[in-house]
């Protein structure tokens, strides 16, 4: 693969969704999906204000910075909920020499704005404003959700009928995450083109929204010709047209699965980047990032889709998701997978044990 410093960063689309009615705007968010499997929705016109965003990232730093003896209170449990420490995850095991280089947290569903897990101490003042967050996601999930409903010329309601809380336990996460910087003792080991600070994968999920802060890079996407392109924090020459860094968001395999490969679940992993490496004053990066699944029990019917069903035409329906051949090649007299079960076997796949990325 092509030396990511070298590579020329991705151009990805930036896509308005303060309309989520918007046939327009569905269409351009579906082909930006079906090409790319990455875009950014501009941070104007989603639930956010730059304080939400401001306010989640100062609760995770505080977070990262507490005592280990605190963030052990909370350890990462087989419900892929709580913290995990340095090393502690690898995302690429067969290309990996060490684990990942960072640490993370992870918050599943909140019910009243109470977790449903043990809450480290410094966090547990701020619980219910966690959870705040979290609803702003799911809420601006349900606006991507829409347009893609929109652009696949399907009930509008389709996908967020399906991804409503209040339906029952959903497989999303809320998750928290520190790479220290190239400076810190805890990265003396890495070795440039050896390591990674999270190893290649893609998402399980429906769709995942990625914050960011400026100055802090290192996410890389797999292009089709197999090279890894780095993806700017801010697209575009103006950061000052974003009131923070415009939110990036990739289709996860499930939605992948659902639409039967046409919408594209793209490979990713995050590095140290030359440029980073070399810099005076590298930073540490955390992210904050949602993992957005349909509610567990969802049944993953084939999607009711004319833009499917002529994709699966030209496509030949073979090999185009390679997790189970995708939801329209169900067979008479088949019980369709649920979302739960499909997240199982995207788990035993990757990693013959439950643990989601
Ligand atoms: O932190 C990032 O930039 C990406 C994280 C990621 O891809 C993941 O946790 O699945
Ligand atoms: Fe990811």
């Amino acid at each position: 693969m092509a030396d990511s410093d070298v590579a020329t960063p991705i151009e990805l689309p930036v896509i308005d969704i303060s309309d989520p009615h918007d046939p327009v705007v569905g269409k351009a968010m579906l082909d930006a999906a079906a090409k790319y499997g990455f875009l950014y929705v501009n941070s104007k016109g989603t639930d956010f204000s730059t304080e939400d965003v401001d306010h989640a990232f100062g609760l995770s730093k505080r977070f990262f910075a507490s005592p280990a003896a605190e963030k052990e209170t909370c350890r990462i449990t087989p419900n892929n909920r709580g913290w995990s420490g340095m090393h502690t995850e690898t995302l690429d095991p067969e290309n990996q020499r060490t684990g990942d280089f960072k640490e993370a947290m992870n918050f599943g569903d909140f019910e009243n704005g109470k977790a449903q897990q043990p809450v480290p101490p410094v966090l547990a003042p701020h619980e219910s404003e966690i959870s705040d967050f979290a609803v702003l996601c799911t809420k601006t999930c349900n606006r991507i959700l829409s347009l893609l409903a929109l652009g696949l010329e399907m009930p509008q309601d389709f996908f967020t009928s399906r991804h409503d809380p209040a339906s029952g336990p959903t497989g999303s996460i809320l998750r928290f995450l520190y790479y220290p910087s190239i400076f810190s003792p805890a990265t003396a080991s890495y070795k440039h083109d050896k390591d990674v600070r999270a190893g290649a994968h893609s998402d399980y999920g429906s769709i995942t929204l990625l914050f960011q802060r400026p100055g802090q890079p290192g996410l890389e996407i797999l292009t089709p010709e197999q090279t890894w392109a780095p993806v700017p924090i801010v697209p575009g020459n103006d950061p000052s047209a974003f009131p923070f860094p415009p939110i990036l968001v990739n289709i996860g395999d499930l939605l992948s699965y659902w639409t039967d490969g046409l919408l594209k679940s793209t490979v990713h992993r995050v590095v140290f980047p030359l440029a980073e490496q070399r810099s005076p004053n590298p930073q540490d990066r955390y992210t904050v990032v949602y993992f957005c699944h349909p509610v567990d029990a969802t049944e993953l019917v084939p999607v009711p889709s004319e833009v499917v069903k002529q994709h699966r035409a030209k496509s030949g329906g073979v090999g185009v998701v390679g997790f189970g051949g995708g939801a329209g090649s169900l067979e008479p007299g088949k019980r369709p997978l649920t979302a739960a079960e499909h997240l199982e076997s995207r788990l035993a796949a990757t990693y013959g044990f439950t643990k989601e990325n």
